[in-house]
């Protein structure tokens, strides 16, 4: 059992504080663990008056006692303590040494005063040993100790309750109930002579004390009723700091965790000789003790291995629950603290606790943080997923972004709250704010993709819709191409249009924004129009050159002019320049807006019949006499001029040159034909003839059967001749009807004589060779017209508004069918 009560040298003979000794005193006894409930008894008396002999047998400790036999020196050293073994509650037991001490000399009661202050600092109940014989009497031992405790105890500024225990030691016959009253008196005489600090000058003493008074037997001399005594009074320690016990009125107990430290505090500023302000040091005692009950709960936090193991994992990905194992966490550190400092000062407490939970916090807020980035950028994701799959899935743009959105806002908004941890309010408002702005930024970026996707397919699908047309209406211009185009823009611009606003109907666009697209749209629709115009406009001279040789080359029926000398080529030239000078009036200016112009009248009255031109201030164009010398047509703005007034001089006479040269080679071709076709000898020839062929021709006459002989050969050479259709074919050129006669010419005389043969044996009539003549002319126009009903019906949708094509347009797909594939219709006035 005394092995139990560990008794520990707390200060020294020198008055060092044993720290070290106290901390081990401390863990061995485990007194940290009991809170408030431990109770401090301490001893103070004359040196050699059994105080050691007395704590020994009251709490089973393990002083050290004097041997009787070596007569009555000091033995307790300095201070100590030790623990009341089988006492509840907790009980320490502090032996201090004795006053009055010879090996300290008489004058040195500092070391005295200071543990008598001490003890009075930490104990809750004080024993003080007396001797019997002392009482009552003027010069007895314990008057100066008396006089030391009360004095001291006006340094603590706050009264603690102390119970003052007077042990009566070697009671003598006195009855016990004489000497407490002698005693009591002694005590309140010592109490009035102490001098006393003006707040406490009439303060009774039993504001400062509780004081108690009990009588022991000799133990040397009557050591059985001494036990028996001591047993009696050790039941007083039971229970003492309860209600009505010994110590049931004590105050400012520090707790026991912090008793180390105040302890030694505690004699660091009585050694220092200061004033010991009690309530200040249970104040410091708290501050410090709650410091490192928190410092030590913060350290196990910060190397807790669920934490760590949480930081880690949200360092790659958000950890799931991932708040309440935080939050578990925190509890489970700041629990812990409320326990350890649940007997210190409430606001000491409370502040230290604030401050361990916000640093704990702030450990846990970066960490806290990356889980809500995941979070978001999770949300964010899934967000672009659902977008895809609901657009893919074909719902309208703006109710894939609003249920998708939704969506996310409510994943992200789940999660956080999963997130979130009990001991801290952390707002995650902002993070949620980001993620709708980076969901709104990414579905305008989707919108805007999707919007310039869609716009693109509608400009291909206009640009594919407009090109060849308005290129095939430009080919064969005329009066109406433009009203034309205007027809063909609207339609497939109002297609387009109709489309296209179907198609982004779902982005549930502004008005504003729609109105711009759709204007955007029609305004491509006749940029279309106006660069194929533009492109068109640079290639005119050699569309009207086409054009003129088309003309001049075909009669009205399409067929290929035969320049016989009968066709009138100034008439002829005339209708063809003045088709080309149609399809340069044509090309002159953009006319999308149905404006009238008067570009035409200009042009024909400036370039082909100055007879009916029309007065220049009707024309309003030119300064001078020539209203082509200008930059700009009247009523036509610059920006829709494809060819200017001095472009068209410039073009019109650069066409009349390379075109002279068709009029010249169809006049040559003419006179040609007038020439072969004067094959009769002349008149002079023929008189010459018959005078000097006079007698052969009398020869015949008298000789009937060489004139039946000749007879039957002209008639044959006849036959041939119109067989074979000799004038006409020379008419196409020498050397290619000498190549074309003698292929036909064996075959046709074959042919003839199989007739004769065949006509002859069926007896019928010879037939007459006109009639040869007229079928072989029959059989060449079926030919002609098997070619001609081969021609294509060029006729195209009245909607575009183009006529038959003309007769030489018709006849000129024939002769050039590389022309024929990207015409598309002609046009006339
Ligand atoms: N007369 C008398 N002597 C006692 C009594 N109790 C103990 N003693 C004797 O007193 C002597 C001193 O005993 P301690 O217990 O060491 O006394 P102490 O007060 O602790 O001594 P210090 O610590 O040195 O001041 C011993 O020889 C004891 O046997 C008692 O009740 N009466």
């Amino acid at each position: 059992m005394a092995e139990d009560s560990c008794a520990t040298q707390l200060i020294d003979g020198n008055g060092e504080f044993n720290a070290a000794e106290l901390q081990k005193f401390v863990n061995t006894v485990k007194l940290h663990q009991c809170g408030l409930s431990y109770a401090v008894v301490a001893i103070v008396g004359p040196q050699s008056s059994g105080k050691s002999t007395l704590l020994n047998h009251l709490f089973r400790t393990n002083f050290r006692e004097m041997n009787a036999l070596n007569g009555r020196s000091q033995t307790t050293k300095g201070i100590w303590i030790a623990k009341a073994v089988g006492i509840e509650p907790f009980t320490i037991v502090i032996d201090l040494e004795g006053t009055d001490s010879r090996e300290r000399g008489e004058d040195d009661a500092t070391f005295e005063k200071q543990s008598a202050l001490f003890a009075l600092a930490v104990a809750d109940i004080v024993l003080i040993n007396i001797w019997c014989h002392d009482i009552g009497r003027e010069q007895a031992a314990n008057k100066p100790l008396l006089k030391t405790v009360f004095q001291v105890m006006m340094r603590l500024f706050s009264p603690r309750k102390t119970t003052l225990l007077f042990v009566i030691r070697d009671k003598t016959k006195t009855p016990f109930n004489i000497l407490e009253p002698i005693l009591r008196e002694d005590i309140q005489k010592i109490w009035e002579t102490v001098p006393k600090p003006q707040a406490y000058k009439d303060t009774p003493l039993s504001e400062f004390f509780h004081v108690e008074v009990v009588a022991l037997s000799s133990y040397e001399e009557n050591e059985k009723q001494f036990k028996v005594e001591v047993f009696q009074l050790r039941q007083k320690f039971f229970h003492s700091i309860s209600p009505g016990g010994l110590a049931g009125d004590r105050r400012g107990v520090v707790p026991a965790s912090g008793f180390s430290f105040s302890a030694e505090q505690i004699w660091k500023i009585i050694k220092e000789n200061k004033d010991l302000d009690l309530p200040a040091h249970k104040v410091m005692v708290a501050t410090v003790r709650c410091e490192e009950i928190a410092y030590e709960k913060f350290s196990r936090l910060a190397s807790d291995k669920e934490w760590m193991a949480l930081e880690q994992a949200v360092q790659s990905d958000a950890v799931p629950g991932f708040g309440k194992r935080i939050s578990s966490i925190l509890e489970k550190y700041l629990s812990e603290y409320d326990m350890e400092s649940v007997y210190f000062e409430e606001g000491v407490r409370n502040a230290k606790r604030e401050h361990l939970e916000s640093k704990a916090l702030q450990l846990v807020h970066p960490v806290y943080i990356s889980m809500l980035g995941h979070l978001r950028s999770r949300a964010l994701e899934s967000f672009k997923t659902r977008l895809e799959q609901s657009l893919g899935g074909g719902e309208g743009f703006a109710a894939s972004v609003r249920s998708c959105s939704q969506s996310s806002m409510l994943e992200f908004d789940q999660g956080s709250s999963d997130a979130a941890i009990q001991q801290a309010s952390w707002d995650a408002s902002k993070v949620r704010e980001k993620l709708r702005r980076d969901i709104e930024a990414h579905a305008s970026l989707v919108r805007s993709e999707k919007l310039s996707e869609l716009i693109a397919n509608y400009k291909k699908q206009i640009s594919a819709a407009l090109t060849e047309p308005v290129e095939s209406l430009f080919e064969s211009g005329g009066k109406d191409t433009w009203a034309s185009i205007r027809r063909l823009l609207k339609r497939e611009s109002d297609v387009a249009v109709s489309a296209f606003s179907s198609a982004i109907a779902g982005f549930e666009l502004d008005q504003a924004i729609f109105e711009e697209m759709i204007r955007s749209l029609k305004e491509y629709s006749r940029s279309v129009v106006e660069r194929k115009a533009r492109e068109e406009a640079s290639k005119v001279l050699v569309r009207m050159k086409d054009r003129f040789v088309t003309v001049f080359n075909h009669d009205k029926d399409s067929l290929p002019r035969v320049w016989t000398g009968k066709e009138d080529i100034r008439a002829i030239t005339n209708e063809a320049r003045s088709e080309s000078l149609k399809l340069l009036s044509t090309m002159a200016a953009i006319r999308l807006d149905q404006k009238a112009d008067k570009i035409e009248n200009v042009l024909f009255s400036t370039l082909m019949d100055r007879t009916v031109a029309i007065p220049s201030q009707n024309t309003g164009i030119g300064v001078s006499g020539d209203p082509l010398v200008s930059r700009t047509w009247e009523k036509v703005p610059p920006e829709k001029t494809l060819i200017t007034p001095v472009q068209c001089k410039s073009i019109w006479r650069q066409f009349i040159a390379e075109t002279e040269y068709t009029v010249t080679q169809a006049i040559s071709a003419q006179e040609a034909y007038k020439r072969r076709n004067s094959w009769l000898p002349p008149t002079w020839a023929i008189v010459a003839m018959l005078i000097l062929g006079l007698n052969e021709l009398m020869f015949l006459l008298r000789n009937p059967l060489y004139l039946l002989v000749l007879f039957i050969t002209y008639l044959l050479g006849k036959a041939i001749w119109v067989q074979i259709d000799i004038p006409g074919e020379f008419g196409n050129g020498t050397l290619s009807k000498l190549s074309s006669l003698s292929t036909r010419f064996l075959p046709t005389v074959i042919n003839l004589v199989r007739r004769l043969a065949s006509e002859s044996e069926e007896s019928s009539a010879p037939m007459p060779p006109q009639w040869l003549a007229s079928q072989s002319f029959r059989n060449q126009i079926q030919k002609s017209d098997s070619v001609a009903s081969s021609i294509p019906d060029s006729s195209v949708s009245t909607e575009t508004g183009v006529e038959h094509i003309s007769p030489q347009l018709k006849h000129r797909r024939v002769t050039n069918p590389e022309q024929e594939e990207t015409s598309c219709s002609g046009t006339h006035d």
